[in-house]
Protein backbone atom coordinates (compact mmCIF):
# COMPACT_ATOMS: atom_id res chain seq x y z
CA UNK A 1 0.00 0.00 0.00
CA UNK A 2 1.51 3.49 -0.93
CA UNK A 3 1.77 5.72 2.08
CA UNK A 4 -0.28 8.33 2.21
CA UNK A 5 -3.16 6.26 0.67
CA UNK A 6 -4.82 5.03 3.92
CA UNK A 7 -8.22 6.33 5.07
CA UNK A 8 -8.84 7.96 8.42
CA UNK A 9 -10.90 5.45 9.58
CA UNK A 10 -7.65 3.34 9.25
CA UNK A 11 -5.72 5.75 11.24
CA UNK A 12 -8.11 6.16 13.61
CA UNK A 13 -8.88 2.50 14.28
CA UNK A 14 -5.21 1.44 14.92
CA UNK A 15 -5.10 4.38 17.49
CA UNK A 16 -8.56 3.32 18.66
CA UNK A 17 -10.23 5.14 21.24
CA UNK A 18 -8.69 2.49 23.65
CA UNK A 19 -4.58 2.64 24.85
CA UNK A 20 -4.93 -1.15 24.76
CA UNK A 21 -8.19 -3.55 24.69
CA UNK A 22 -8.42 -6.51 26.95
CA UNK A 23 -10.23 -8.12 24.17
CA UNK A 24 -7.53 -8.00 22.08
CA UNK A 25 -4.82 -9.33 23.83
CA UNK A 26 -7.15 -11.23 25.75
CA UNK A 27 -5.72 -10.96 29.13
CA UNK A 28 -5.72 -8.37 31.82
CA UNK A 29 -2.55 -6.13 30.94
CA UNK A 30 0.21 -5.83 33.78
CA UNK A 31 0.86 -2.33 35.23
CA UNK A 32 3.87 -1.52 36.95
CA UNK A 33 3.51 1.90 39.03
CA UNK A 34 5.63 4.86 39.40
CA UNK A 35 4.39 7.54 42.16
CA UNK A 36 6.13 11.20 42.03
CA UNK A 37 6.10 13.74 44.85
CA UNK A 38 7.24 16.98 43.49
CA UNK A 39 8.50 18.89 45.98
CA UNK A 40 6.31 22.56 46.33
CA UNK A 41 7.21 23.57 50.24
CA UNK A 42 10.22 25.70 50.70
CA UNK A 43 9.80 28.11 48.18
CA UNK A 44 9.64 31.31 50.45
CA UNK A 45 13.42 31.86 49.24
CA UNK A 46 12.65 32.42 45.87
CA UNK A 47 9.73 34.08 46.53
CA UNK A 48 11.62 36.70 49.01
CA UNK A 49 13.65 37.62 45.87
CA UNK A 50 10.44 38.46 43.51
CA UNK A 51 10.95 41.90 44.45
CA UNK A 52 7.72 42.72 42.31
CA UNK A 53 5.55 40.69 43.82
CA UNK A 54 5.75 43.15 46.70
CA UNK A 55 6.52 46.42 44.65
CA UNK A 56 4.64 49.53 46.28
CA UNK A 57 3.68 47.99 49.51
CA UNK A 58 5.18 49.44 52.49
CA UNK A 59 7.15 47.28 54.60
CA UNK A 60 4.68 46.14 56.91
CA UNK A 61 2.41 45.43 53.96
CA UNK A 62 5.11 43.47 52.14
CA UNK A 63 5.80 41.53 55.62
CA UNK A 64 2.04 40.81 56.13
CA UNK A 65 1.94 39.74 52.10
CA UNK A 66 4.71 37.18 52.88
CA UNK A 67 3.32 35.84 55.51
CA UNK A 68 -0.30 35.44 54.45
CA UNK A 69 1.99 33.25 51.26
CA UNK A 70 3.26 31.44 53.71
CA UNK A 71 0.24 30.61 55.30
CA UNK A 72 -1.13 29.75 51.94
CA UNK A 73 1.92 27.81 50.96
CA UNK A 74 1.36 25.68 54.45
CA UNK A 75 -2.02 25.43 53.69
CA UNK A 76 -1.62 24.15 50.43
CA UNK A 77 0.79 21.76 51.67
CA UNK A 78 -1.06 20.42 53.86
CA UNK A 79 -4.19 19.97 51.46
CA UNK A 80 -2.34 18.06 48.88
CA UNK A 81 -2.55 14.72 48.52
CA UNK A 82 0.49 12.84 49.91
CA UNK A 83 2.71 10.42 47.84
CA UNK A 84 0.78 7.52 49.46
CA UNK A 85 -2.78 8.58 48.92
CA UNK A 86 -1.95 9.61 45.03
CA UNK A 87 -0.40 6.49 44.21
CA UNK A 88 -2.96 4.75 45.74
CA UNK A 89 -5.46 6.21 43.62
CA UNK A 90 -3.54 5.58 40.81
CA UNK A 91 -3.83 2.06 41.66
CA UNK A 92 -7.31 2.45 41.43
CA UNK A 93 -7.75 4.18 38.29
CA UNK A 94 -5.29 1.31 36.81
CA UNK A 95 -7.51 -1.24 37.96
CA UNK A 96 -10.97 0.90 36.84
CA UNK A 97 -8.86 0.77 33.73
CA UNK A 98 -8.39 -2.72 33.24
CA UNK A 99 -5.26 -3.03 34.30
CA UNK A 100 -3.32 -5.76 36.94
CA UNK A 101 -1.04 -3.67 39.18
CA UNK A 102 1.86 -5.85 39.74
CA UNK A 103 4.28 -3.67 41.48
CA UNK A 104 5.14 -0.24 42.31
CA UNK A 105 7.78 2.35 43.47
CA UNK A 106 8.20 5.77 43.81
CA UNK A 107 10.13 8.79 44.15
CA UNK A 108 10.72 12.29 45.33
CA UNK A 109 11.53 14.40 42.75
CA UNK A 110 13.65 18.02 43.45
CA UNK A 111 14.68 18.73 39.97
CA UNK A 112 12.68 16.37 38.08
CA UNK A 113 14.68 15.10 34.84
CA UNK A 114 13.85 16.85 31.56
CA UNK A 115 14.22 13.99 29.44
CA UNK A 116 13.02 11.20 31.91
CA UNK A 117 11.01 13.24 34.54
CA UNK A 118 12.37 10.68 37.27
CA UNK A 119 16.41 10.02 37.81
CA UNK A 120 18.27 7.83 36.01
CA UNK A 121 18.87 5.39 38.72
CA UNK A 122 14.94 5.07 39.03
CA UNK A 123 14.48 4.75 35.60
CA UNK A 124 17.32 1.55 36.37
CA UNK A 125 15.34 0.53 39.11
CA UNK A 126 11.97 0.60 37.46
CA UNK A 127 13.62 -1.39 34.18
CA UNK A 128 14.67 -4.26 36.11
CA UNK A 129 11.47 -4.67 38.38
CA UNK A 130 9.69 -4.55 34.62
CA UNK A 131 11.84 -7.49 33.48
CA UNK A 132 11.42 -9.61 36.61
CA UNK A 133 7.51 -8.96 36.49
CA UNK A 134 7.50 -9.45 33.04
CA UNK A 135 5.08 -6.44 32.56
CA UNK A 136 5.52 -4.26 29.54
CA UNK A 137 3.73 -1.20 31.07
CA UNK A 138 4.47 1.31 33.13
CA UNK A 139 2.24 4.16 34.65
CA UNK A 140 3.58 7.42 35.86
CA UNK A 141 1.48 9.49 38.35
CA UNK A 142 2.09 12.58 36.32
CA UNK A 143 1.46 14.59 32.92
CA UNK A 144 4.50 13.50 31.48
CA UNK A 145 5.56 15.79 28.03
CA UNK A 146 5.45 13.70 24.48
CA UNK A 147 9.19 13.72 24.94
CA UNK A 148 9.56 12.70 28.25
CA UNK A 149 7.74 10.03 27.73
CA UNK A 150 9.19 8.60 24.21
CA UNK A 151 13.19 8.75 26.03
CA UNK A 152 11.25 6.65 29.24
CA UNK A 153 9.85 3.84 26.07
CA UNK A 154 13.67 3.93 24.92
CA UNK A 155 15.29 3.45 28.37
CA UNK A 156 12.76 0.36 29.39
CA UNK A 157 13.28 -1.21 26.31
CA UNK A 158 11.71 -0.10 23.40
CA UNK A 159 9.12 -0.12 21.06
CA UNK A 160 10.89 -3.70 19.96
CA UNK A 161 9.91 -5.08 23.37
CA UNK A 162 6.39 -3.95 23.32
CA UNK A 163 6.62 -1.63 26.05
CA UNK A 164 4.34 1.21 26.77
CA UNK A 165 4.67 4.35 28.99
CA UNK A 166 1.41 5.60 30.02
CA UNK A 167 0.98 8.67 32.09
CA UNK A 168 -1.80 9.69 34.64
CA UNK A 169 -3.73 11.90 31.38
CA UNK A 170 -3.49 8.52 29.22
CA UNK A 171 -5.34 6.54 32.39
CA UNK A 172 -8.47 8.96 33.07
CA UNK A 173 -8.62 9.64 29.09
CA UNK A 174 -9.06 5.49 28.84
CA UNK A 175 -11.56 5.39 31.50
CA UNK A 176 -13.51 8.37 30.16
CA UNK A 177 -13.17 7.16 26.85
CA UNK A 178 -14.97 3.68 28.18
CA UNK A 179 -17.27 5.27 30.41
CA UNK A 180 -18.87 7.87 27.78
CA UNK A 181 -22.25 6.92 27.26
CA UNK A 182 -24.12 10.30 25.37
CA UNK A 183 -23.15 11.47 22.37
CA UNK A 184 -21.53 14.75 24.16
CA UNK A 185 -19.55 12.91 26.01
CA UNK A 186 -17.86 10.89 23.63
CA UNK A 187 -17.41 13.56 21.63
CA UNK A 188 -15.61 15.32 24.68
CA UNK A 189 -13.67 12.58 25.17
CA UNK A 190 -12.31 11.58 21.60
CA UNK A 191 -11.55 14.98 21.18
CA UNK A 192 -9.32 14.97 24.47
CA UNK A 193 -7.98 11.95 23.20
CA UNK A 194 -6.63 13.33 19.77
CA UNK A 195 -5.24 16.36 21.18
CA UNK A 196 -3.39 14.05 23.69
CA UNK A 197 -1.65 12.21 20.76
CA UNK A 198 -1.20 14.54 18.15
CA UNK A 199 2.12 15.72 19.62
CA UNK A 200 2.76 11.94 20.70
CA UNK A 201 1.94 10.30 16.77
CA UNK A 202 5.12 8.75 16.40
CA UNK A 203 6.75 5.16 16.29
CA UNK A 204 5.58 5.30 20.18
CA UNK A 205 2.31 4.20 18.90
CA UNK A 206 3.02 1.49 16.09
CA UNK A 207 2.70 -1.00 18.97
CA UNK A 208 -1.22 -0.77 18.75
CA UNK A 209 -0.87 -0.92 15.01
CA UNK A 210 1.45 -4.85 15.65
CA UNK A 211 -1.06 -5.70 18.48
CA UNK A 212 -4.26 -5.00 16.21
CA UNK A 213 -2.10 -6.59 13.05
CA UNK A 214 -1.40 -9.98 15.13
CA UNK A 215 -5.56 -9.88 16.16
CA UNK A 216 -6.35 -9.82 12.87
CA UNK A 217 -8.63 -6.70 13.25
CA UNK A 218 -6.94 -4.46 11.56
CA UNK A 219 -6.41 -6.58 8.43
CA UNK A 220 -3.89 -7.15 6.99
CA UNK A 221 -2.75 -3.30 6.06
CA UNK A 222 -1.97 -1.85 9.04
CA UNK A 223 -0.58 -4.84 10.77
CA UNK A 224 1.67 -4.35 7.37
CA UNK A 225 2.08 -1.27 8.16
CA UNK A 226 2.29 -1.55 11.93
CA UNK A 227 5.29 -4.43 11.43
CA UNK A 228 7.21 -1.50 8.83
CA UNK A 229 6.37 0.94 11.67
CA UNK A 230 5.09 4.50 10.14
CA UNK A 231 7.47 6.62 8.19
CA UNK A 232 8.15 10.56 8.21
CA UNK A 233 5.80 10.56 5.29
CA UNK A 234 3.15 8.63 6.90
CA UNK A 235 3.48 10.49 10.60
CA UNK A 236 3.05 13.65 8.36
CA UNK A 237 -0.16 11.97 6.74
CA UNK A 238 -1.61 10.96 9.84
CA UNK A 239 -1.30 14.17 11.84
CA UNK A 240 -3.27 16.34 9.05
CA UNK A 241 -5.79 13.48 9.18
CA UNK A 242 -5.63 14.06 13.06
CA UNK A 243 -5.85 17.68 12.72
CA UNK A 244 -9.13 17.56 10.52
CA UNK A 245 -10.75 15.40 12.32
CA UNK A 246 -10.07 17.45 15.49
CA UNK A 247 -11.20 20.40 13.76
CA UNK A 248 -14.41 18.16 12.82
CA UNK A 249 -14.71 17.06 16.05
CA UNK A 250 -14.91 20.49 17.64
CA UNK A 251 -17.53 21.71 15.74
CA UNK A 252 -19.48 19.13 16.33
CA UNK A 253 -19.01 19.17 20.17
CA UNK A 254 -20.96 23.12 19.29
CA UNK A 255 -24.16 21.23 17.61
CA UNK A 256 -24.35 19.03 20.56
CA UNK A 257 -23.87 21.43 23.12
CA UNK A 258 -26.55 23.86 21.40
CA UNK A 259 -29.18 20.88 21.74
CA UNK A 260 -28.34 20.66 25.60
CA UNK A 261 -28.77 24.13 26.07
CA UNK A 262 -32.17 23.49 24.30
CA UNK A 263 -32.80 20.63 26.69
CA UNK A 264 -31.73 22.71 29.49
CA UNK A 265 -34.15 25.59 28.61
CA UNK A 266 -36.88 23.08 28.17
CA UNK A 267 -36.25 21.95 31.76
CA UNK A 268 -35.85 25.26 33.17
CA UNK A 269 -38.97 26.43 31.94
CA UNK A 270 -41.13 23.35 34.03
CA UNK A 271 -39.91 25.63 36.88
CA UNK A 272 -38.80 22.94 39.32
CA UNK A 273 -35.34 23.72 40.99
CA UNK A 274 -31.98 22.06 39.66
CA UNK A 275 -30.66 19.94 42.57
CA UNK A 276 -26.61 19.19 41.11
CA UNK A 277 -25.03 16.02 42.89
CA UNK A 278 -21.23 16.64 42.73
CA UNK A 279 -18.29 15.19 44.08
CA UNK A 280 -15.09 13.43 44.39
CA UNK A 281 -15.09 10.54 41.41
CA UNK A 282 -16.25 7.40 43.64
CA UNK A 283 -18.27 9.08 46.67
CA UNK A 284 -21.65 7.46 46.18
CA UNK A 285 -22.91 10.24 43.68
CA UNK A 286 -24.73 8.01 41.34
CA UNK A 287 -25.90 5.99 44.35
CA UNK A 288 -27.68 8.79 46.53
CA UNK A 289 -28.99 9.43 42.64
CA UNK A 290 -30.45 6.29 42.95
CA UNK A 291 -31.93 6.05 46.16
CA UNK A 292 -33.67 9.15 45.35
CA UNK A 293 -35.26 7.72 42.53
CA UNK A 294 -34.30 4.77 41.66
CA UNK A 295 -33.59 5.69 38.80
CA UNK A 296 -31.42 2.82 38.06
CA UNK A 297 -28.55 5.04 37.07
CA UNK A 298 -25.49 3.31 36.76
CA UNK A 299 -23.20 3.16 40.37
CA UNK A 300 -19.98 1.24 40.47
CA UNK A 301 -17.34 0.56 42.45
CA UNK A 302 -15.07 1.95 39.89
CA UNK A 303 -13.88 5.16 39.18
CA UNK A 304 -15.42 7.56 36.88
CA UNK A 305 -18.75 5.14 36.58
CA UNK A 306 -20.53 8.38 35.85
CA UNK A 307 -19.11 10.49 32.77
CA UNK A 308 -22.16 12.35 31.54
CA UNK A 309 -24.61 14.32 33.16
CA UNK A 310 -27.61 12.16 34.34
CA UNK A 311 -30.60 14.48 35.33
CA UNK A 312 -33.86 13.17 36.86
CA UNK A 313 -37.36 14.49 37.53
CA UNK A 314 -37.78 13.70 41.34
CA UNK A 315 -40.52 13.44 43.85
CA UNK A 316 -39.40 13.89 47.16
CA UNK A 317 -41.31 11.78 49.53
CA UNK A 318 -42.96 14.29 52.29
CA UNK A 319 -41.49 17.40 51.27
CA UNK A 320 -43.23 20.68 51.53
CA UNK A 321 -41.01 23.04 50.12
CA UNK A 322 -40.57 22.28 46.37
CA UNK A 323 -41.76 18.46 46.09
CA UNK A 324 -40.29 18.04 42.75
CA UNK A 325 -36.94 18.60 42.24
CA UNK A 326 -34.46 18.52 38.91
CA UNK A 327 -32.15 15.88 39.87
CA UNK A 328 -28.52 16.01 37.93
CA UNK A 329 -25.73 12.96 38.58
CA UNK A 330 -22.28 14.98 37.47
CA UNK A 331 -18.79 13.32 36.62
CA UNK A 332 -16.35 12.92 39.56
CA UNK A 333 -13.48 15.36 40.31
CA UNK A 334 -10.14 13.84 40.51
CA UNK A 335 -6.75 15.43 41.33
CA UNK A 336 -4.66 16.62 39.14
CA UNK A 337 -7.18 16.31 36.69
CA UNK A 338 -5.21 15.97 32.98
CA UNK A 339 -4.99 19.85 31.39
CA UNK A 340 -6.92 18.63 28.38
CA UNK A 341 -9.03 17.22 30.10
CA UNK A 342 -10.13 20.00 32.69
CA UNK A 343 -12.31 21.73 28.94
CA UNK A 344 -14.31 18.98 28.59
CA UNK A 345 -14.88 18.30 32.13
CA UNK A 346 -15.69 22.05 32.49
CA UNK A 347 -18.14 21.98 29.75
CA UNK A 348 -19.98 18.46 31.84
CA UNK A 349 -19.93 20.68 34.57
CA UNK A 350 -21.83 23.54 33.35
CA UNK A 351 -24.59 22.20 34.62
CA UNK A 352 -23.34 22.29 38.01
CA UNK A 353 -23.39 26.27 37.09
CA UNK A 354 -27.01 26.57 36.68
CA UNK A 355 -27.67 24.76 39.84
CA UNK A 356 -30.09 26.36 42.16
CA UNK A 357 -28.99 23.97 44.69
CA UNK A 358 -25.40 21.94 45.42
CA UNK A 359 -25.14 18.47 46.73
CA UNK A 360 -21.79 17.80 47.92
CA UNK A 361 -21.20 14.18 48.24
CA UNK A 362 -18.25 12.81 50.26
CA UNK A 363 -17.03 9.40 50.90
CA UNK A 364 -16.49 9.87 54.65
CA UNK A 365 -14.86 6.11 54.47
CA UNK A 366 -12.03 7.24 52.47
CA UNK A 367 -8.68 8.53 54.60
CA UNK A 368 -8.48 11.35 52.11
CA UNK A 369 -12.00 11.95 52.43
CA UNK A 370 -11.24 16.17 53.60
CA UNK A 371 -8.13 16.54 50.89
CA UNK A 372 -10.98 15.07 48.09
CA UNK A 373 -13.71 17.73 49.40
CA UNK A 374 -11.08 20.97 49.30
CA UNK A 375 -10.27 19.75 45.80
CA UNK A 376 -13.84 19.94 44.90
CA UNK A 377 -14.96 23.02 46.50
CA UNK A 378 -12.06 24.68 44.91
CA UNK A 379 -13.13 23.45 41.42
CA UNK A 380 -16.74 24.48 41.85
CA UNK A 381 -15.38 28.09 43.41
CA UNK A 382 -13.03 28.14 39.92
CA UNK A 383 -16.10 27.59 38.24
CA UNK A 384 -18.04 29.92 39.80
CA UNK A 385 -20.80 27.26 40.63
CA UNK A 386 -21.14 29.01 44.03
CA UNK A 387 -22.41 32.15 42.43
CA UNK A 388 -20.25 33.88 45.36
CA UNK A 389 -21.96 31.68 48.18
CA UNK A 390 -25.37 32.50 47.30
CA UNK A 391 -25.78 28.47 45.97
CA UNK A 392 -26.91 26.97 49.21
CA UNK A 393 -24.24 23.57 49.18
CA UNK A 394 -25.66 20.56 50.94
CA UNK A 395 -22.66 18.43 52.42
CA UNK A 396 -23.26 14.33 52.70
CA UNK A 397 -20.63 12.79 54.24
CA UNK A 398 -21.72 9.66 52.69
CA UNK A 399 -21.17 5.76 53.63
CA UNK A 400 -22.07 6.25 57.27
CA UNK A 401 -22.82 2.54 57.39
CA UNK A 402 -19.23 1.31 57.12
CA UNK A 403 -18.28 2.99 60.08
CA UNK A 404 -19.33 0.56 63.60
CA UNK A 405 -22.45 1.36 64.74
CA UNK A 406 -21.38 2.51 67.75
CA UNK A 407 -19.40 5.78 66.24
CA UNK A 408 -22.09 6.65 63.70
CA UNK A 409 -24.29 8.62 66.38
CA UNK A 410 -21.44 10.78 67.34
CA UNK A 411 -20.71 11.52 63.49
CA UNK A 412 -24.19 12.08 63.25
CA UNK A 413 -23.89 14.49 66.01
CA UNK A 414 -21.10 16.41 64.59
CA UNK A 415 -22.18 17.14 61.23
CA UNK A 416 -25.28 18.74 62.59
CA UNK A 417 -24.04 20.28 65.48
CA UNK A 418 -20.27 21.64 64.18
CA UNK A 419 -20.75 22.07 60.33
CA UNK A 420 -23.02 23.78 58.02
CA UNK A 421 -25.92 22.41 55.98
CA UNK A 422 -24.12 19.12 56.51
CA UNK A 423 -25.96 15.67 57.39
CA UNK A 424 -24.12 12.25 57.75
CA UNK A 425 -25.67 9.05 56.03
CA UNK A 426 -25.39 6.25 54.13
CA UNK A 427 -27.08 6.29 50.60
CA UNK A 428 -26.64 2.23 49.99
CA UNK A 429 -28.05 1.70 53.05
CA UNK A 430 -30.60 3.84 53.92
CA UNK A 431 -29.30 5.26 57.42
CA UNK A 432 -29.54 8.66 57.92
CA UNK A 433 -31.25 9.95 54.80
CA UNK A 434 -34.45 11.05 55.58
CA UNK A 435 -32.34 13.75 57.63
CA UNK A 436 -30.63 14.05 54.55
CA UNK A 437 -33.91 14.50 52.44
CA UNK A 438 -35.04 17.12 55.45
CA UNK A 439 -31.84 19.19 54.85
CA UNK A 440 -32.29 18.80 51.49
CA UNK A 441 -35.74 20.71 52.40
CA UNK A 442 -33.63 23.74 54.28
CA UNK A 443 -32.11 24.32 51.11
CA UNK A 444 -34.82 24.52 49.00
CA UNK A 445 -36.25 26.83 51.72
CA UNK A 446 -33.62 29.27 50.81
CA UNK A 447 -34.96 29.68 47.47
CA UNK A 448 -38.08 30.78 47.88
CA UNK A 449 -39.29 34.31 48.57
CA UNK A 450 -42.44 35.07 50.92
CA UNK A 451 -45.81 36.82 49.12
CA UNK A 452 -48.80 37.60 50.64
CA UNK A 453 -51.38 37.87 48.38
CA UNK A 454 -55.26 37.20 47.50
CA UNK A 455 -55.63 34.99 44.39
CA UNK A 456 -58.98 35.44 42.65
CA UNK A 457 -61.20 32.46 42.43
CA UNK A 458 -60.63 32.61 38.86
CA UNK A 459 -57.01 31.68 39.14
CA UNK A 460 -57.19 28.93 40.53
CA UNK A 461 -54.01 27.56 38.16
CA UNK A 462 -52.44 29.59 40.02
CA UNK A 463 -52.85 29.01 43.34
CA UNK A 464 -52.07 25.15 42.42
CA UNK A 465 -48.42 26.39 41.31
CA UNK A 466 -48.25 28.11 44.26
CA UNK A 467 -48.83 24.58 45.83
CA UNK A 468 -46.82 22.54 43.31
CA UNK A 469 -43.53 24.72 43.44
CA UNK A 470 -43.80 26.36 46.87
CA UNK A 471 -44.78 26.36 50.24
CA UNK A 472 -48.06 27.52 51.03
CA UNK A 473 -47.93 28.44 55.15
CA UNK A 474 -51.04 30.21 55.43
CA UNK A 475 -54.35 29.66 53.09
CA UNK A 476 -58.00 31.37 54.20
CA UNK A 477 -60.78 31.58 51.29
CA UNK A 478 -62.74 34.92 51.65
CA UNK A 479 -64.79 36.84 49.95
CA UNK A 480 -61.80 38.41 46.78
CA UNK A 481 -60.55 35.65 46.87
CA UNK A 482 -58.44 33.02 48.18
CA UNK A 483 -55.60 34.86 51.04
CA UNK A 484 -52.32 33.03 50.90
CA UNK A 485 -49.28 33.60 53.05
CA UNK A 486 -46.87 31.47 50.91
CA UNK A 487 -43.36 31.37 49.96
CA UNK A 488 -42.32 30.98 46.27
CA UNK A 489 -40.09 30.87 43.33
CA UNK A 490 -38.88 33.95 41.74
CA UNK A 491 -41.08 32.73 38.35
CA UNK A 492 -44.12 32.82 40.87
CA UNK A 493 -43.54 36.17 42.45
CA UNK A 494 -44.07 38.04 38.76
CA UNK A 495 -47.56 35.67 38.20
CA UNK A 496 -48.56 36.61 41.62
CA UNK A 497 -47.73 40.27 41.70
CA UNK A 498 -50.85 41.72 40.64
CA UNK A 499 -52.30 40.70 43.17
CA UNK A 500 -50.26 40.97 46.29
CA UNK A 501 -51.94 42.98 49.14
CA UNK A 502 -51.40 46.37 50.15
CA UNK A 503 -49.17 45.71 53.23
CA UNK A 504 -47.42 43.49 51.20
CA UNK A 505 -46.68 45.89 48.53
CA UNK A 506 -45.79 48.52 50.92
CA UNK A 507 -43.10 46.47 52.51
CA UNK A 508 -41.67 45.81 49.36
CA UNK A 509 -41.52 49.83 48.23
CA UNK A 510 -39.79 50.27 51.57
CA UNK A 511 -37.05 47.19 50.91
CA UNK A 512 -36.63 48.91 47.17
CA UNK A 513 -35.86 52.04 48.37
CA UNK A 514 -33.64 50.59 50.82
CA UNK A 515 -31.52 48.77 48.37
CA UNK A 516 -31.27 51.68 46.44
CA UNK A 517 -30.01 53.89 48.78
CA UNK A 518 -27.87 51.60 51.54
CA UNK A 519 -27.01 49.21 48.71
CA UNK A 520 -27.24 45.76 48.26
CA UNK A 521 -24.83 44.79 51.29
CA UNK A 522 -27.09 46.78 53.38
CA UNK A 523 -30.03 45.91 51.83
CA UNK A 524 -29.18 41.95 52.69
CA UNK A 525 -28.30 42.98 56.29
CA UNK A 526 -31.52 44.90 56.88
CA UNK A 527 -33.22 42.11 55.18
CA UNK A 528 -33.89 39.73 58.34
CA UNK A 529 -35.62 42.52 60.20
CA UNK A 530 -37.91 43.35 57.17
CA UNK A 531 -39.06 39.86 57.14
CA UNK A 532 -40.08 40.55 60.60
CA UNK A 533 -41.92 43.90 60.04
CA UNK A 534 -43.86 42.38 57.36
CA UNK A 535 -44.91 39.10 58.84
CA UNK A 536 -45.56 41.41 61.85
CA UNK A 537 -47.45 43.53 58.99
CA UNK A 538 -49.38 40.86 57.85
CA UNK A 539 -50.42 39.63 61.36
CA UNK A 540 -51.81 42.68 62.33
CA UNK A 541 -53.62 43.95 59.24
CA UNK A 542 -54.60 40.32 57.62
CA UNK A 543 -58.45 40.73 57.23
CA UNK A 544 -58.52 44.46 56.04
CA UNK A 545 -55.63 44.11 53.56
CA UNK A 546 -58.19 40.82 52.35
CA UNK A 547 -61.43 43.34 51.84
CA UNK A 548 -58.88 46.38 50.36
CA UNK A 549 -58.64 43.88 47.32
CA UNK A 550 -60.25 44.55 44.25
N1 LIG B 1 -20.74 1.09 52.00
C1 LIG B 1 -21.28 2.02 51.23
N2 LIG B 1 -20.98 2.07 49.94
C2 LIG B 1 -21.56 3.04 49.18
C3 LIG B 1 -22.45 3.98 49.73
N3 LIG B 1 -22.83 4.81 48.74
C4 LIG B 1 -22.20 4.39 47.62
N4 LIG B 1 -21.43 3.31 47.89
C5 LIG B 1 -20.62 2.55 46.94
O1 LIG B 1 -19.55 3.34 46.46
C6 LIG B 1 -19.27 3.00 45.10
C7 LIG B 1 -19.34 4.25 44.25
O2 LIG B 1 -20.64 4.71 44.19
P1 LIG B 1 -21.18 5.60 42.99
O3 LIG B 1 -22.56 6.01 43.36
O4 LIG B 1 -20.94 4.94 41.70
O5 LIG B 1 -20.18 6.83 43.13
P2 LIG B 1 -20.08 8.14 42.20
O6 LIG B 1 -19.77 9.26 43.12
O7 LIG B 1 -21.29 8.25 41.37
O8 LIG B 1 -18.81 7.78 41.34
P3 LIG B 1 -18.36 8.32 39.89
O9 LIG B 1 -19.55 8.38 39.02
O10 LIG B 1 -17.39 7.29 39.51
O11 LIG B 1 -17.73 9.65 40.11
C8 LIG B 1 -20.32 1.95 44.70
O12 LIG B 1 -19.74 0.68 44.85
C9 LIG B 1 -21.42 2.16 45.71
O13 LIG B 1 -22.17 0.99 45.94
C10 LIG B 1 -22.76 3.89 51.12
O14 LIG B 1 -23.54 4.66 51.68
N5 LIG B 1 -22.14 2.90 51.81
MG1 LIG C 1 -21.48 8.25 39.39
Amino acid sequence: MALGDRELEDVLMERSLRFYDPKLTGEREKAYLVGLEARGYGMSQRDKQRPETYAGLTDEEREEAGAAAARQRRQDWEDRFTLEESLSELSELAGTAGLEVVGSTYQRVVEPNPRTYIGTGKVKEVRRAMRALDCKTVIIDHELSPGQQRSLEAEFGGEEEGIKVLDRTALILDIFAQHARTREGQVQVELALHLYRLPRLTKLWTHLERQSGAAGSGGGKSGGVGLRGPGERQLEVDRRLLKAKITDLQRLLKDVRRHRTIHRRRRESLGLPIVALVGYTNAGKSTVLNYLTSAGVLAEDMLFATLDPTTRRVKLPGLKVHPEIMLTDTVGFIQKLPTNLVAAFRATLEEVSEADVIVHVCDFSNPAWQKQSKAVMQVLRDLDALDGGRVPVVTLWNKLDILPQSEREDVQLMAATEHDMTVAASARSGIGMDDFIAMLEVALGTLLEPVEAVVPYSKGDLLSRVHELGACDFEEYCEGGCFIKARVPDELVNRLEPYFTDDFKKAQTRAAALRLRKGDAAAAALATELDEAQWAAIAKGRHNAVHQQP
